[in-house]
């Protein structure tokens, strides 16, 4: 569903330029519903601007689909943003529109689509739990509620990929697991492809893989074990016990070492490799 290959990402201001991504590989399955982490500043939600459209690629490849955002036109764009794909933020302010009712919501965003599916809007608020709140006006609801709606808006137009920028950022620990549970459900049921993105590593325990992203590159991924290996709840709710972690590798052979372990052994610029048969030994230079 998702192919990006040392996608780069340049912001130029007048005096400076960040590099924001600096040849970010990542592969999503479609179907998937997968988590990325990292620090603030790491390039998180610059990778989601550019697979939602909202920004472009510098340089590298970047597809979705059929769609190559590297080389789509505006026009392309606008079909791709509207059909493709569906977006969630911390700050549901950007989806929703106060002095409507939750299903008046849903129906704006079909409509700008060209078309209303009324059937579809209710059944979308019922899966989202709120049956019963579809003809409250959007301020008579809590904020839990809300992102619930913002839910049912960005499924509206039933796209393949939903892109989630902190999603339970702003919510309390059972509405953030309330969420979680309509991602897994709507991804389950509907098939949608789901990314989000959080800073909080906990999320982990809740998707199969979690890819972490630090300095504008992939560094690593936590994949779940295998379901028959039998968890407590309370190691079901520690990431590293429910999740075996994984250092990832481009297709040149080169990884990150966590800066951590190179401040630890006082490595910098260069290091001595061993090969044993079995094992890769990386130590400070002799
Ligand atoms: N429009 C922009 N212009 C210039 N620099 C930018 C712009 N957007 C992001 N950056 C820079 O790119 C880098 C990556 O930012 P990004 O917002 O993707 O990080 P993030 O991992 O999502 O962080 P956070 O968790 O704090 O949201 C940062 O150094 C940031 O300052």
């Amino acid at each position: 569903m998702i192919h990006c290959e040392g996608l780069v990402k340049i912001y130029k201001t007048a005096e400076i330029e960040v590099v924001a991504l600096q040849g970010l590989n990542l592969t999503i399955e479609a179907g998937e519903m997968m988590a990325i982490i990292g620090n603030s500043g790491s390039g998180k939600s610059t990778l989601l601007n550019i697979l939602g459209g909202l920004d472009r690629p510098s340089a590298g490849v970047v597809g979705v689909g059929p769609w190559d955002l590297l080389k789509i036109t505006e026009a392309q764009l606008v079909q791709y943003k509207r059909q493709t794909v569906g977006f969630i933020w911390q700050n549901n302010s950007r989806n929703l529109l106060p002095y409507l009712t939750a299903l008046e919501n849903v129906e704006t965003a079909m409509m700008l689509n060209g078309k209303v599916d009324r059937i579809y809007a209710k059944d979308l608020l019922e899966r989202v739990g709120l049956a019963h709140r579809m003809h409250s006006k959007l301020q008579q609801l809590s904020g839990g509620e809300q992102q619930r709606v913002a839910i049912a808006i960005s499924l509206a137009n039933r796209p393949a990929l939903l892109l989630a920028d902190e999603p339970t950022g702003s919510v309390d620990s059972e509405t953030a697991d309330r969420i979680m549970d309509i991602f897994r459900t709507m991804n389950k049921e509907l098939g949608v492809t789901i990314v989000i993105v959080t800073h909080d590593l906990t999320l982990a325990h809740k998707v199969n893989r979690v890819v972490a992203i630090r300095d504008g590159q992939t560094s690593s991924e936590l994949i779940r074990r295998k379901e028959e290996l039998q968890l407590s709840p309370e190691e079901n709710d520690v990431p590293q016990a429910s999740h075996e972690e994984y250092v990832v590798l481009d297709r040149a052979g080169r990884l990150q070492v966590p800066k951590a372990y190179l401040e630890a052994l006082q490595i910098s610029g260069k290091a001595s490799m061993e090969f044993d048969g079995e094992t890769i030994m990386i130590r400070a230079p002799k």
